[in-house]
């Protein structure tokens, strides 16, 4: 599954360059005003930071929410207290859209993740031309030296590369890189088990100086508390903000 939906993000970026070629993203890219510091607005505090995602749909849950306005989610999502926003970009089976980050980046003023399936420099470029501030790379998805072009990439335009990680070897792999934001994502992303146990497996691994961020499966506070013992500074959420009242949810999650 999870090279399936890589090689459709990337079929699709393709048929975008069609009409917007390499050279012409790359001066869009470069014109941006520069990104917002997510190191920053993500580093390790006495209380837990919320990553809040922009998700319509997803392979194992399917339709979610029906977003007809991506920004005002955004601007709910900052009004609630969230320290950046994921958005899903991937069209084919999570509904997102680059048009959805452009909307994203206009409303608020948090750093915005460009989360999709991310295996071209062209898609990075994309990424930082909509007005991304952070880029996931998939270590899953990405052979070690696409991963480390990717991820130099994204730190010459200025943004902030979030590496997520499912296993011992992913994460040792994320540490050879040198990443300052690693995610551990609960989710298998080809069977899609969830496994909230993974990230506390995992997360003594993890460098000191390096931001801790679990991903999927918070459906509760008992969740977030459960993920902030075993040590993660971030949480990123999707499904329970999307299908809730999401400043109500991200006060009771952000109150752990
Ligand atoms: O959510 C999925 O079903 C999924 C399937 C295959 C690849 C990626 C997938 N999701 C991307 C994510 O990692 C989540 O959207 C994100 O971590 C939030 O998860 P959740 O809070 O469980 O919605």
């Amino acid at each position: 599954m999870l090279s399936e939906l890589t090689a459709g993000s990337v079929e699709d970026a393709e048929r975008r360059r069609l009409s917007r070629p390499y050279a012409t993203v790359e001066a869009a890219a470069l014109a941006r005003p520069p990104a917002i510091d997510a190191l920053r607005a993500l580093a390790p505090a006495e209380r837990v930071k919320v990553i809040a995602e922009v998700k319509r749909a997803s392979p194992s849950r399917g339709q979610l929410a029906e977003i007809r306005d991506p920004a005002a989610l955004a601007a709910a999502y900052e009004t609630g207290g969230a320290s950046a926003i994921s958005v899903l970009t991937e069209e084919r089976r999570f509904g997102g859209s680059l048009a959805d980050l452009e909307a994203v980046r206009a409303a608020v003023s948090l750093p915005v993740l460009r989360k999709d399936f991310i295996a071209t420099p062209y898609q990075v470029l994309e990424a930082r031309a909509a007005g991304a501030d952070l880029v996931l790379l998939i270590v899953a998805a990405l052979e070690q030296p696409l991963l480390t072009e990717l991820h130099t990439l994204i730190l010459e335009l200025g943004m902030t590369p979030l590496v997520e990680t499912h296993s011992a070897d992913e994460l040792d792999r994320a540490i050879d890189l040198g990443a300052s934001l690693i995610g551990v994502n609960a989710r298998n992303l080809s069977t899609f088990e969830l496994d909230k146990n993974l990230f506390g497996t995992l997360a003594g691994r993890i460098p000191a100086g390096t931001i801790k961020v679990a991903e999927s499966a918070v459906l509760s506070a008992a969740d977030v508390a459960h993920y902030r013992s075993a040590g993660a500074d971030v949480v990123l959420v999707g499904e329970a903000l999307v299908t809730s009242d999401p400043i109500r949810t991200l006060s009771e999650f952000l109150a752990v």
